[in-house]
């Protein structure tokens, strides 16, 4: 039998990235599907909506911060048991205001990546982040 998956879900999400390379994660608050785990910010794109104003808007309502310009990095599909998504990642290097948390969520700077589990479809790009810190 052929199994039918929804189409992807597209998400946008970015790299905060200080000038000593640490960049910023956040953790997953209660009452959302893989509570506690750790990503980079961000979320859905809304209908009608692109990607980068999806960043912004994300960025603000979740930490208060204003993305001033992000450049493309990489995409990543993938599908887990509650949803089939499709991230955008972003690098960010220009940004206004200190993250705030806006959603009671745990945030951390990092420079080697120590806080876990991270969403699984993070994983691998922790180790392409030597590219460009
Ligand atoms: N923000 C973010 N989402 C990620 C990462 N890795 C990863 O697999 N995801 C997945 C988890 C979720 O299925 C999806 C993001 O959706 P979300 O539920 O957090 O989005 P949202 O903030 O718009 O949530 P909501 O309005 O539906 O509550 O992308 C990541 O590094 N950052």
């Amino acid at each position: 039998m052929t199994e039918v998956s929804a189409p992807p879900v597209d998400v946008a999400v970015g790299i905060l990235v200080r000038p000593n390379g640490d960049v910023l994660l956040g953790q997953r608050p209660e009452g959302k599907p893989y509570a506690g785990y750790w990503e980079f910010p961000g979320g859905k794109v809304e209908r009608g909506e692109s990607i980068f104003a999806a960043l912004q808007r994300e960025f603000m309502e979740e930490l208060g911060v204003e993305i001033i310009s992000a450049e493309a990095w990489c995409g990543v599909q993938y599908q887990y048991p509650h949803a089939n998504v499709r991230l955008h990642f972003y690098i960010c290097r220009e940004w206004r205001g200190e993250p705030q948390s806006l959603e009671g969520q745990a945030f951390a700077w990092q420079g080697s990546v120590a806080v876990s589990p991270l969403l699984e479809a993070t994983v691998p790009l922790i180790e392409w982040l030597d590219q460009v810190r």
